[in-house]
């Protein structure tokens, strides 16, 4: 049984994917303060939260059995990610969910500014009757300054465009062809504070965006402008904005989001030419049940097959890439077990190398996997695909990793080598469709192996008799033997037997099998096996 905790109001609806899976157990809590969260969180494998939930550090570290963090929406600024990273937790969003709720937000924020409606109605129904103050501008012809050309930036300037605006768009990915289609100019942030009459954000809150729009750059922006962020508190500088407007500079503002929630500064909030809403962009019933139904289905996709769609601190791969390289992720996780466990050695370099059609896939994932594997061996952290590349980079750890065309024989190949000083170990596998996945080189030797849960790997010299006396010693020791791979450099030199076995094999049947002549060495190895392949 997963459970799941949910600490934000969300769309029962939404939720449906997991309330139907009897599998997870869902409790909603949206009353609980930071220290009950921190209390609490121990007790389970999922959490879903909107942007009102700090998931901090401390929430982090107390959350023992977290998996996966679930934000219904797309900012994850109340996520601390590096620390979900490092304990290798997942954290996802809906980003798509949301998109039409925070971009019609945005237009019914810029024309309420414009018009002054808010105001007017506040007014009105405070009892009076006054026109004269509420003398609006057009947006007919207007210039509007997109500051962030993504899901919503995109859909705000297609929709701004109805009304006849001239639209620039300042986004670091926005090409000339792109802005083109959109039937937008590509600006400069300076060029947008030069010509535009409205200026609305749609960025992330980063480092880098914090204060993207501060007093210097409100004072390089023409007099009148209005300015609307639906995006992130913080974005635009509060006091510097309120300062602005007081001023007389700036003519207007229309605010959804704070740089605190609630938000303390009065002068944003009780300011005449400022309009403001309580966080609203995401706020409609379309758009919360979408969020609910992508994080739910996510999430039990994550827990029953493992697939990630829409992962933060994951490589971003397409569901038509993860179809693809699926056959490989158990595959490349056996070979860097098997690997390990006859090298013996901590590895200070990792090679990868992919040959074949896996030339032109996202390989990003089996990387991860196969430097897990090898990195668990001997350190004690929980590893897994997510905190990875942490622990590698935390041990000074260097890895490589290569694609080429060439088919090596097979139409997909992967090459893992590691060393340790002078001394280095290699292994290839291939996946065969309608066969399965196949160890087919170890340290040069070429071999054709099915991986299975128990083996034994021995080196030895290719001399007769060999495999007799090592299957008579087992079978003295009850040890079944499945199936037998063997590989040799040359008739009567150097070789290699790796034998399936049926349970593992006890140190002292090892050590008889070591005093045979002519071998070299013996290693127990135990791989991973999904139950379904067992
Ligand atoms: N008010 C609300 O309720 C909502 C607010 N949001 C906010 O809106 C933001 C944008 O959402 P989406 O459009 O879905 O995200 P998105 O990821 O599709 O777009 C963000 C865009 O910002 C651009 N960007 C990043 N740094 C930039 C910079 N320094 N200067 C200019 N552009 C930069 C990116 O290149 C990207 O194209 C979210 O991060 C979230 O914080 C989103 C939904 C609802
Ligand atoms: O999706 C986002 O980034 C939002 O800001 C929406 O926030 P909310 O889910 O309404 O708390």
């Amino acid at each position: 049984m997963f459970k799941v905790i949910v600490t934000d109001p969300i769309s029962e609806t939404g939720l449906q994917a997991l309330h139907a899976h009897q599998e997870f157990d869902v409790e909603q809590r949206t009353n609980l303060t930071p220290d009950e969260l921190i209390d609490k969180i121990k007790d389970y494998d999922a959490l879903i939260v909107r942007s009102q939930t700090q998931v901090t550090r401390e929430v982090i570290q107390a959350a023992d059995r977290l998996k996966v963090i679930a934000r219904a929406g797309v900012g994850v600024d109340n996520i601390n990610i590096d620390a979900a990273t490092e304990k290798g937790i997942i954290v996802i969003n809906a980003p798509a969910g949301n998109t039409i709720a925070a971009t019609e937000h945005t237009l019914a924020m810029m024309l309420s500014l414009a018009r002054n409606i808010p105001q007017a109605y506040g007014s009105l129904t405070s009892g009076r009757w006054d026109r004269k103050h509420f003398k609006g501008v057009e947006l007919y012809q207007k210039t509007l300054g997109v500051v962030g050309m993504g899901r919503i930036g995109t859909e705000v300037a297609k929709r701004a465009k109805g009304f006849q605006m001239n639209i620039l768009g300042y986004d670091p990915f926005l090409t000339e062809d792109r802005a083109k289609k959109l039937g937008i100019i590509k600006a400069s942030l300076d060029e947008i504070a030069e010509k535009a009459d409205f200026i609305t954000v749609h960025t992330p809150l980063t480092a880098e965006t914090r204060g993207l729009i501060d007093a210097a750059y409100l004072a390089k922006t023409k007099k009148g402008v209005r300015l609307v962020n639906c995006a992130r508190g913080g974005i635009i500088d509060e006091q510097a904005l309120v300062d602005a407007v007081n001023s007389g500079h700036v003519a207007g503002a229309a605010i959804d989001v704070f740089e605190h929630e609630p938000p303390e500064n009065t002068g944003l909030t009780n300011n005449p030419n400022i309009i403001v809403t309580p966080h609203l962009g995401a706020s409609t019933e379309e758009a919360q049940e979408k969020v609910a139904q992508s994080v739910s289905e996510e999430i039990v996709e994550i827990f029953t097959t493992g697939a990630v769609q829409h992962a933060i601190n994951l490589p971003h791969i397409s569901a038509t890439v993860q179809q693809k390289i699926k056959p490989y992720l158990v595959l490349s996780e056996q070979m860097a077990e098997l690997l390990m466990q006859i090298f013996q050695k901590a590895p200070e370099k990792i090679k990868i190398n992919y040959f074949g059609e896996l030339f032109l896939e996202d390989t990003g994932l089996l990387t991860r996997q196969m430097i897990k594997a090898l990195l668990s061996y001997y350190l004690d952290t929980a590893i897994n695909i997510v905190n990875v590349m942490q622990v590698l980079k935390a041990h000074s750890l260097s890895y490589s990793v290569q694609k080429n065309a060439a088919h090596k024989g097979f139409t997909n190949f992967i090459e893992l080598e590691i060393s340790h000083g002078d001394e280095k170990a290699t292994i290839g596998c291939t996946y065969l469709p309608g066969f399965g996945g196949r160890i087919v080189s170890i340290n040069g030797y070429r071999l054709d192996m099915e991986p299975e849960e128990y083996l034994l790997y021995i080196r030895h010299v290719d001399v007769p008799g060999m495999i007799g006396n090592v299957g008579s010693l087992l079978g003295k020791s009850h040890i079944n033997i499945g199936s037998m791979y063997v590989g040799r450099q040359a008739i009567g030199g150097e070789a290699i037997m790796i034998l399936t076995v049926d349970k593992p094999m006890p140190e002292t049947a090892r050590k008889e099998i070591l005093e045979l002549p002519d071998l070299h060495d013996v290693q127990f190895v135990k791989l991973n096996v999904p139950e379904d392949e067992n």
